[in-house]
């Protein structure tokens, strides 16, 4: 495995590391046979999963939604004058980040800096991402080359700009009410003993939802909010293992119970408008709304807003040339981790390829 020598090189290629997605029916159970295998979630909820996808014909709008971004990333790049070719690669579906590493490799480029899609810490917001790097080096590579490496860029959650891009989403999709609505934050639930063993064991757990319920709170903070809620939606795991709560739908209900008539809803958990967000927001939880007579209107991801890529372009600039902190948490090369024991997998943990 290549090492980590090297580390004031600049870097000669982006890879624009995604979750994946299918686009076609007949993509829909492999896809999810990758994204499920080894991880205990039940077959009846694979099934109504299925079911989701199928309701938009099979197609999963987050391939489309990346190559938007990257298209904007590149004419970022392109405009501050940073030659660096960006390569789109995912853990789930097609680019297979295995095959873009070997097509990068092939290109010539030895020296790549790796954007994760995902904001947050945990081991399904970024240590998975290192496993991804890991398995591309491991299936990517015709061989071992030292020379090659591949740095993840740090988890970016707390980035100002990242907070100002869902400032300014939260803010146009208030302009929209006429009574104030509740505030409502939500990011993908995990299971509780997952979010225990979030960020460096010595820091005490709880990274991702801490990381979350942050962000939600200088986003509030910064527009005056001082009532807001931050909850979980999309749970998958069998019903007797605890996974962070309070569900959005759940939430709703004790909402209307408590007579609040308006609510924007914030999916502040992801960067675009995903199938997660276009079924489990916009069809599950705003039927939920709709049976209690609320008002709900669902705020837009950050996704191509201009401020959220310039803060992609800021961090490949940050690191581009050899610099930048190595030490940030989810950073790192290779598929090493920021912190030997951060983010420790709760349960079956995968074996690391030689
Ligand atoms: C924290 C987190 C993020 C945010 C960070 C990031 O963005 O990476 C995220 C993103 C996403 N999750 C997605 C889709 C799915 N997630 C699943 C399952 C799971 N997600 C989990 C966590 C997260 N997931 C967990 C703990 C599971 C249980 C299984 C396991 O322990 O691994 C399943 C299996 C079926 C089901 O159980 O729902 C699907 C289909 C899509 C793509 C949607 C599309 O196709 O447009 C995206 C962006
Ligand atoms: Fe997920």
């Amino acid at each position: 495995m290549a090492d980590t020598a090297g580390n004031g090189a600049a870097f000669d290629a982006l890879l624009f590391l995604s979750f994946g997605g299918p686009e076609r029916p007949e993509d829909v159970r492999p896809f999810l046979e990758n994204v499920t295998r080894g991880r205990g979630v039940p077959p009846e909820r694979l099934d109504d999963v299925v079911q989701h996808y199928l309701h938009f014909g099979g197609v999963s709008p987050i391939n489309r939604l990346n190559l938007a971004m990257i298209d904007a990333v590149r004419a970022e790049l392109t405009a501050r004058g940073v030659d660096l070719p960006v390569y789109f690669g995912n853990r789930n579906w097609h680019p297979m980040v295995a095959d873009t590493t070997r097509r990068i490799y092939d290109d010539g480029h030895r020296r790549v800096l790796v954007f994760p899609t995902s904001a947050w810490g945990g081991y399904s917001g970024c240590r998975q991402y290192h496993e991804d790097i890991t398995t591309a080096l491991t299936d990517g590579l015709p061989a071992d080359d030292p020379s090659f490496v591949m740095r993840k860029l740090p988890q970016y959650c707390a980035e100002p700009k990242f907070i100002e891009a869902l400032v300014r989403a939260l803010r146009s999709a208030l302009s929209e009410f006429t009574r104030t609505p509740r505030v409502v934050f939500t990011a993908h639930s995990i299971p509780e003993s997952a979010d225990r063993n979030a960020g460096p064991a010595a820091d005490g757990g709880r990274l991702y939802s801490l990381q979350v319920k942050a962000a939600s709170a200088a986003v509030a903070q910064a527009l005056g909010i001082d009532e807001f809620d931050v909850v979980w939606q999309s749970r998958s795991g069998p019903p007797q293992v605890p996974w962070l709560e309070p569900d959005i739908c759940d939430h709703l209900r004790s909402l209307g119970e408590r007579g609040v008539t308006d609510v924007a809803v914030m999916p502040i958990g992801f960067v675009s408008d995903h199938l997660e967000v276009i079924w489990d927001l916009d069809s599950e939880a705003r039927d939920v709304a709709a049976d209690l007579g609320m008002n709900y209107v669902r705020v837009p991801t950050v996704g191509t807003d201009t401020v959220f890529i310039s803060l992609i372009a800021d961090l490949v600039e940050r690191y581009a040339g050899g610099g930048g902190d190595v030490s940030a948490m989810g950073c790192g090369d290779n598929g090493t981790l920021c912190r030997p024991d951060c983010c420790v997998p709760a349960r079956r943990p995968r074996p690391t390829p030689a």
